[in-house]
C-alpha cells in the first residue's frame, strides 16, 4: 500500500538517522570517502549526495479476482550530466525510496566507470511478484509505465531489468509507452527480447561481466581458475550466468543459492543442471543433494565469494566470519560501508559492484545504439565488445588502485567520479 514518504533531501536525511545502514547511507559514505582521493570541487560532491528527482507513484492493480490493490512505485533519478538517466526497475517487497536513491547513485558511478554516455537512476515497485499471476504482473507493469510516462523516454531516462524483472516486463514497458506515444519506441527501455529490439546477450551480460572481472582478479592475485573454488549467493540473471561461465572456464563452483538456501558440493555443483531463477524460482534447493543456509554460503572457506542476490548481506555482524580470499560483488551493495572497512583491514580484496556487474548496463548501451540505428548486432559482436569494455575498465581501475594504494572500490570511484566531476565543472553546475 502507498504510504506517506519524505519529499525533501532533509527528510531523507532524517529518515536515514532512524534506520540501519541503507543503500543510500552506504552510497553516500563511499562517495564522500572516495572524493578525498581526487581534486574535485566540493560543491559537486555536495550535489552528488542528492538525487536530481525522485518520482513516487501509486499503482492500482486489478487482481484476477476483481479486487483492486494499490502498490507504491518509485523512480529515483540521480545525475544526468553525462547523458540520459539509466538504470533498472526492481520488483521486490523491500524496495524503498532510500534504496532507489542509493541504487541510482551507484548507476551514475557505474556508467562513468564504463565511460558510457549515461547518468544514473533506479526504480521499482514494492511488491513480491511471486504473489501475482503473470497477467497481474503485466497489468501492474503497464500501469506503472503509464504513471512514469512523463519522466522516462529514450533521451531522458531509460529503464532496464533488475531483481524481480526481466525481458518480459521490459517488453510490456516498451509496448505501454509506445501505445501512449503512438509510435514504436524501442529505445525507451533496454533488456527487451531481441525480437522487438532487445540485444542478444543482454540477459547474460551482468553475469558475464562478473565472470570476466573474476577471471581478471584471479589472474592478478595468482589464482589459476582451474584451481579456484567459488561460492555464489543468488542464482538469477547475475549469479547463474556468472557461475555457469566460471564453471565453463574451469573454476570449481562449490555452492549456489536461492532465497531458501544453497546447493553445496565441495567437488563442484553442476551449474548447468540447476534451474536458474528465471527458469524456475526457488529451484536451487529443491533439487539439491546437500544444502546449506544462505548465511553459511557467505562464510565458506573458498578462494572467491560472489554475493549476487540482495544488498547488505555482509555486515558488521558476519564480516568476521568471512573466509574467502577474494570477494567479487555481483549484487549491488552486498557489503555495508562498515563491513567493507573491516574487510580492507583484514586484507580481503573486494572488487566492487560498479565495476564487476557493469556488463548489464554496458550491453544495455549496445542495445540502445542498436535501437537508434535500427540494426541488430550478432551475439559474437556483443560479447567481443563487452569483453573489450570490461578489460579496459578493469585496467583503468587497476591503475588507480595501484597509484593511490587504494581499495578496488576506491579505485573504481576515482575513475568514475573524476569523469563525472569533470563533466559538471565543464558544463557549469550552478545558476
Ligand atoms: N539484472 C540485471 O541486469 C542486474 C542486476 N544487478 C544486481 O544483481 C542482484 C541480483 O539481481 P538479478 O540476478 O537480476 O535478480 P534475479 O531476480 O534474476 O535473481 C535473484 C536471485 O537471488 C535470490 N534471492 C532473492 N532474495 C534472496 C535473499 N533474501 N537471500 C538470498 N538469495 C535471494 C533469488 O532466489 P529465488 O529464485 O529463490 O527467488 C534468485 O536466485 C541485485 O542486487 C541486482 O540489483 C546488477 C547488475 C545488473
Ligand atoms: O541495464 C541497465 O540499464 C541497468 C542495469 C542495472 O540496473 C544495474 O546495473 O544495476
Amino acid at each position: 500500500m502507498a504510504s506517506d514518504t519524505p519529499s525533501t533531501a532533509e527528510d531523507v536525511d532524517a529518515r536515514q538517522d532512524e534506520a540501519p545502514e541503507s543503500a543510500l547511507d552506504t552510497a553516500r559514505h563511499q562517495l564522500n570517502e572516495a572524493a578525498a582521493f581526487i581534486d574535485v570541487d566540493p560543491n559537486v560532491v555536495t550535489r552528488l549526495n542528492y538525487p536530481a528527482a525522485v518520482h513516487e507513484v501509486t499503482v492500482p492493480l486489478k487482481r484476477d479476482d476483481g479486487s483492486v490493490e494499490m502498490y507504491q512505485g518509485f523512480r529515483a533519478q540521480h545525475d544526468s550530466v553525462r547523458g540520459p538517466y539509466k538504470g533498472g526497475l526492481r520488483y521486490h517487497p523491500g524496495v524503498t525510496r532510500e534504496e532507489c536513491i542509493g541504487l541510482g547513485m551507484w548507476m551514475t558511478w557505474k556508467c562513468a566507470v564504463m565511460d558510457l554516455p549515461f547518468g544514473g537512476a533506479k526504480g521499482g515497485v514494492v511488491v513480491d511478484p511471486k504473489d501475482l499471476s503473470d497477467d497481474e504482473v503485466e497489468r501492474l507493469t503497464r500501469r506503472f509505465t503509464n504513471e512514469l510516462r512523463n519522466v522516462i523516454g529514450p533521451m531522458t531516462d531509460i529503464p532496464a531489468p533488475d531483481m524481480g524483472t526481466g525481458s518480459e516486463e521490459m517488453a510490456w514497458i516498451m509496448d505501454a509507452y509506445s501505445v501512449q506515444e503512438a509510435e514504436t519506441t524501442p529505445g525507451v527501455v533496454t533488456g527487451k527480447p531481441p525480437v522487438i529490439g532487445g540485444s542478444k546477450g543482454r540477459e547474460e551480460a551482468p553475469g558475464r561481466s562478473v565472470a570476466i572481472i573474476t577471471r581478471e582478479a584471479c589472474e592478478y592475485y595468482d589464482f589459476p581458475l582451474e584451481e579456484t573454488t567459488v561460492a555464489v549467493q543468488g542464482f538469477g540473471s547475475v549469479g547463474a550466468n556468472a557461475a555457469r561461465l566460471l564453471d565453463d572456464w574451469g573454476a570449481t563452483i562449490v555452492a549456489v543459492s536461492d532465497v531458501n538456501g544453497a546447493a553445496y558440493d565441495p567437488d563442484g555443483v553442476d551449474t548447468r543442471a540447476i534451474p536458474t531463477h528465471d527458469e524456475e524460482p526457488e529451484a536451487v534447493t529443491k533439487y539439491a543433494d546437500e544444502t546449506i543456509s544462505n548465511e553459511d554460503v557467505l562464510e565458506l572457506d573458498v578462494d572467491v565469494l560472489i554475493p549476487a542476490a540482495v544488498g547488505n548481506v555482509i555486515t558488521e555482524n558476519n564480516v568476521g566470519d568471512i573466509q574467502a580470499a577474494l570477494i567479487v560483488e555481483g549484487a549491488n551493495g552486498p557489503i555495508t560501508f562498515a563491513a567493507d572497512s573491516i574487510l580492507a583491514e583484514r586484507g580481503i580484496p573486494v572488487i566492487p559492484d560498479i565495476l564487476a556487474n557493469a556488463g548489464g548496463v554496458t550491453v544495455s548501451y549496445f542495445e540502445w545504439l542498436q535501437d537508434i540505428n535500427r540494426r541488430a548486432w550478432s551475439l559474437d559482436r556483443v560479447n567481443d565488445e563487452l569483453e573489450a569494455e570490461m578489460v579496459a575498465a578493469w585496467n583503468a581501475v587497476r591503475e588507480e588502485f595501484e597509484a593511490h594504494d587504494a581499495t578496488w572500490r576506491q579505485g573504481a570511484y576515482i575513475v568514475g567520479l573524476s569523469r563525472i566531476a569533470d563533466a559538471h565543472e565543464s558544463r557549469g553546475l550552478w545558476p
